[in-house]
């Protein structure tokens, strides 16, 4: 028996509050009790009402909700449920209830209070039930699909519709995303009509496409460009920064012709200086080229050996456009001191190929459908209750649905990469097959990635420089979440949520991954740790690092073309016409500035890394590793903007105030 002060806290997005009746019950460990109360919740309120209650309820446990509508069911945005209890003799209490879910229908929903975890074992079954209940509601509205075959798998919904509502984008998202996309299409069809009865046969050309939507480093490429160590940039910072690597020897794809000795002795030279570099982009070699209203588009899989100059600037030396065939001469090479047309189309190519394995390989796959694997497996495994649910569902965010969006207008028949990209057609299906059997643990995980690439330690490597500062800040966040539930390892191998969810990621998400590194069990609270900061940095830091650079780099269209409509040269002899030729026509350009502007653009409704403002976790524990992840990223943000005052081109990707805290676009 006693008073208790509840308040009901409803979500800020627009129709968060409902005109139905909302009813509640609080149930404690002796008893449950029906508060009687019929009230409409309002958007962005928090209501209070007290009452008195003559039952010995016992510790509380639960809160029980549910929306009563009488003619029109209105959902109901709960954010979360608090109590403060006053018992005799004893100073007043506050039990949190969070719940930050939509509240729909009239059935009743459980909510636990926020250390429920922790005392799963003193409730008499009560939380194991409401676990189990949970789950097995949640398996039925997350199902996994197999959207094409050596994928990772997907969530099953055939459009953003099919989504269940938590998953989807709350009215501002949605709004200012459809707003866009609309202002995208409009574009595209002004800049047609514009250039209906222009030319197009100089590279200068591209200028009359060149507005709307870009950024102050768009404008700089479009000046920058053709120079090589603005090329080279690109490979350690730009929105790339995934492929390059420190040559441990001369690549056996590399075939020295007969006369180019002394480009043989260079590449060697630089090799023995611990200075050579490479870009290999084998993985497009066979890929079927698209077709394009009727125009047989061409691909190439160049690789690119750089030089790392002493004041941290990155060259090209060399590239070679094909694979070397048993039955076809030997490659040309294409070096900086052939003709000039010559050399930037050899490079333009080097650029289209990047451009595929960026968006298929380092964007889409490695973040964004690795984020999908997490959530679909965090919705199917994981209680509401459990700290690991806790950690990530806020860095899981919109990440359904914005995948859902582009499986339906990306990559989908008739999507993006069918109207305008040279693996579009179904090699961009082929091309993310063969990026997944090369998908390893290791890649994810910035320390052993850029370890296994040889770009730790390297300068002028920011990209490499931020991710690892970053990787140890969340490491350190998520370490101070587990040690606070997980008090020795026994804990992490005896819980069953937990392995269900590693098996489910490994073995289901990611079609029995194991083979590639992945984790079908966690040992120890290091190895849970490794995973899930691994799990937060890919839906953060590294999406960041690869989705925003779109914007910079991809506008001015010659700097990234999105396909080639001529084959790659065989000869020095090049020129402009052959290179107008080749890179994409108005149309193509068009959509691709649109794409890259709707894609690489600040979120309006972004939740900077670190500052959701959900509270799953309640008590002064979880509370001082937040304030410490929140100081530690501040910290390094101080450092980044100090860094970048003295660099020409500023590194600004990976500043924590412009990482979104989860894959949202
Ligand atoms: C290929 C890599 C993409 C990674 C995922 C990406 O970030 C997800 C995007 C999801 C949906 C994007 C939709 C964009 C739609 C409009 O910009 C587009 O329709 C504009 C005009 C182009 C066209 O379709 O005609
Ligand atoms: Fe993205």
């Amino acid at each position: 028996m006693g008073r208790y002060r509840v308040r009901v806290a409803t979500g800020n997005s627009a129709f968060s509050g409902s005109n139905n009746q909302v009813q509640l019950w609080l149930v404690g460990l002796r008893a449950e009790v029906e508060l009687g109360l019929r009230l409409r919740p309002a958007r962005g309120q928090m209501e209070d009402f007290e009452v008195d209650v003559s039952e010995d309820l016992g510790p509380l446990q639960f809160v029980k909700l549910r929306k009563i509508h009488l003619l029109i069911k209105d959902a109901w945005f709960c954010n979360h449920i608090t109590v403060w209890v006053f018992e005799q003799s004893m100073e007043e209490k506050e039990i949190v209830f969070p719940c930050y879910r939509w509240v729909e229908g009239d059935g009743i929903i459980c909510l636990p209070e926020t250390t429920a975890w922790m005392i799963r074992n003193e409730s008499q079954g009560l939380f194991q039930k409401h676990q189990e209940e949970e789950l097995k509601a949640r398996r039925t509205l997350y199902g996994w699909v197999s959207w094409k075959k050596g994928i990772p798998l997907s969530v099953a919904a055939a459009s953003e519709k099919d989504l269940p509502l938590d998953a989807r984008f709350h009215e501002e998202k949605k709004v200012d995303f459809e707003r866009t996309r609309v202002v995208g299409v409009t574009e595209i069809a002004l800049k047609r009509l514009y250039t209906l009865l222009s030319s197009w046969n100089s590279l200068e050309d591209f200028d009359q496409i060149f507005w709307g939507g870009k950024s102050a480093l768009a404008k700089r490429v479009r000046l920058s460009w053709k120079d090589d160590d603005f090329f080279g940039y690109q490979f350690l910072n730009g929105v790339n920064p995934t492929l390059l690597r420190k040559s441990s020897s001369l690549p056996t794809r590399l075939v020295i012709p007969p006369g180019t000795e002394d480009l043989k002795a260079q590449l060697e030279r630089k090799l023995q200086e611990g200075c050579l570099f490479e870009v290999d982009f084998s993985l497009l070699a066979g890929i079927q080229a698209n077709v394009i209203q009727g125009e047989r588009q061409h691909l190439a899989a160049p690789l690119l050996m750089l030089k790392m100059e002493p004041d941290g600037k990155l060259l090209p030396m060399v590239i070679q456009l094909q694979l070397p065939g048993s039955d076809s001469p030997v490659p040309p090479l294409f070096l900086p001191s052939d003709p000039s047309l010559t050399w930037l189309l050899a490079k333009a190519w080097v650029k289209n190929s990047d451009f595929q394995l960026h968006e298929l390989q380092a964007h889409l796959l490695k973040t964004h459908l690795m984020a999908e694997v997490f959530a679909v497996a965090t919705m199917r495994c994981l209680p509401g209750m459990h700290p690991i649910f806790k950690l990530l569902i806020p860095h899981l965010r919109y990440t359904l649905e914005i995948n859902t969006r582009a499986r339906t207008k990306l990559i989908s028949n008739g999507g993006f990469f069918d109207q305008a990209v040279n693996t579009g057609g179904g090699g961009h299906l082929d091309v993310l097959r063969r990026a997944t059997t090369c998908l390893t643990y290791r890649s994810l995980c910035p320390p052993d990635d850029l370890a296994d690439r040889g770009l730790l330690g390297v300068p002028s490597a920011f990209y490499a420089h931020d991710a690892v500062r970053l990787w140890d800040i969340i490491s350190r966040y998520v370490q101070g979440i587990v040690q606070l539930h997980y008090l020795e390892d026994e804990v992490v191998r005896s819980d069953p949520e937990l392995q269900a969810w590693c098996r489910e990621i490994t073995e289901i998400g990611l079609c029995k991954a194991q083979e590639r590194g992945f984790p079908v069990s966690f040992q120890s609270r290091d190895e849970l740790c490794h995973f899930v900061t691994m799990c937060i940095f890919t839906c953060t830091a590294q999406h960041s690092a690869v989705n925003q650079g779109q914007l910079d780099w991809y506008t001015w269209v010659p700097n990234a073309p999105c396909t080639m409509r001529q084959p790659p040269p065989t000869t020095k002899d090049v020129t402009l016409e052959m290179v107008m030729a080749t890179m994409p026509n108005v149309h193509q350009a068009c959509i691709q500035m649109t794409i890259s502007w709707h894609l690489g653009r600040f979120q309006p409704d972004m939740v900077p890394l670190g500052h959701h403002k959900e509270q799953y976790f309640s008590g002064p524990g979880p509370q001082a590793v937040l304030n410490r992840f929140q100081e530690d990223l501040y910290t390094l943000e101080r450092e980044i903007v100090a860094r970048n005052e003295s660099l020409d081109l500023p590194y600004e990707y990976l500043k924590p105030s412009r990482i979104e805290n989860s894959i949202t676009i």
